[in-house]
């Protein structure tokens, strides 16, 4: 078998806590079971990824850890404790999140925007902007600093929602889709970030339909269908799973190369698109 499902959904890590750890993690809304008994890992210095279908649960998943859905079953850890529920509580517990919507301050500069979440922890003023402008360089939006942030176009707007995750210097970075809607040029300055940021330590947990990004930088890959974890393992094995190519990946059209092309075009497959 090529991958297991919550047996192998961790990292191989002994010695200490992982830093994220979901353990039999259930949420409902009403009716719905949107997550049911998910369970995996993060380690420091791991990418792990999170993929399925839509409305499989991977962003109720982030929204768990964040404190911003109530669970019904099961427990989040953050480096060996509890997750904090507030936001000043995750950014001390050196959580940070993009979101989907971005969430930018249109009328903010690209600096003003950066230095939010410093605010909110009480850096002080020389110290964030120190941060903010290290972070913007890092990320090749010095010269957009004093710019409002509504007014750039998407790809750099999405670097200055990834620039503002950052500047608090995370130990767990959760990116929600922070490929949709990028070129390639743009995928892959922001797959050279991910795997700087995770080369430092940092633990990152994505949400991801572009399927090639993911197992560029991806160390494991946690699929999720109907809010259920179906199958956990690297790159190839999940490629390799007929069950994920059932669910999600669609068929296998090429298995020449290192990994197998999927029978979706844009790489961003979609629940209509494996049946
Ligand atoms: N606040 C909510 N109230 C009711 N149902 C919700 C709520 N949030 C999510 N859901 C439902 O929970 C399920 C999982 O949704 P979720 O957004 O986590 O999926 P997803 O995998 O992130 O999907 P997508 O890839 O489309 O973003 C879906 O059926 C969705 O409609």
């Amino acid at each position: 078998m090529p991958t297991t499902s919550s047996e192998t959904a961790s990292s191989k890590t002994a010695d200490s806590p992982p830093r994220l750890e979901v353990s039999g993690l259930t949420v409902t809304f009403g009716g719905l079971t949107a997550l049911d008994d998910v369970s995996f890992t993060v380690a420091d210095g791991e990418t792990v990824a999170l993929i399925g279908p839509n409305g499989a649960g991977k962003t109720t998943v982030f929204n768990a850890v964040c404190g911003l859905v109530r669970t019904r079953r099961g427990e989040i850890r953050v480096g060996g404790v509890p997750a904090p529920s507030s936001t000043t509580g995750l950014l001390g517990a050196g959580v940070s999140r993009t979101l989907q919507g971005l969430g930018l301050f249109e009328h903010l500069t690209v600096l003003e925007n950066v230095l939010v979440p410093l605010t909110s922890v009480g850096t002080s003023t020389g110290t964030s902007t120190d941060a903010a402008q290290e972070v913007l360089g890092t990320l090749g939006l010095s010269d957009l600093a004093a710019v409002p942030a509504g007014t750039l176009p998407y790809p750099e707007r999405k670097r200055v929602a990834l620039a503002r995750a950052l500047v608090t210097r995370p130990r767990l970075l959760l990116l929600d889709e922070p490929a949709g809607g990028l070129g390639a040029t743009d995928i892959d300055q922001l797959a050279q970030t991910v795997r700087t940021v995770s080369g430092g330590g940092c633990a990152v947990l994505l949400v991801e339909h572009h399927v090639d990004f993911v197992m560029d930088v991806a160390d494991r890959v946690v699929v999720l269908d109907f809010g259920h974890v179906i199958a956990c393992g690297t790159p190839d094995e999940v490629r390799r799973d007929p069950a994920v190519e059932e669910a999600y990946l669609g068929v296998p059209v090429s298995t020449s190369g290192s990994g197998i092309s999927t029978s979706s075009a844009t790489g961003a497959p979609g629940r209509e698109e494996s049946a």
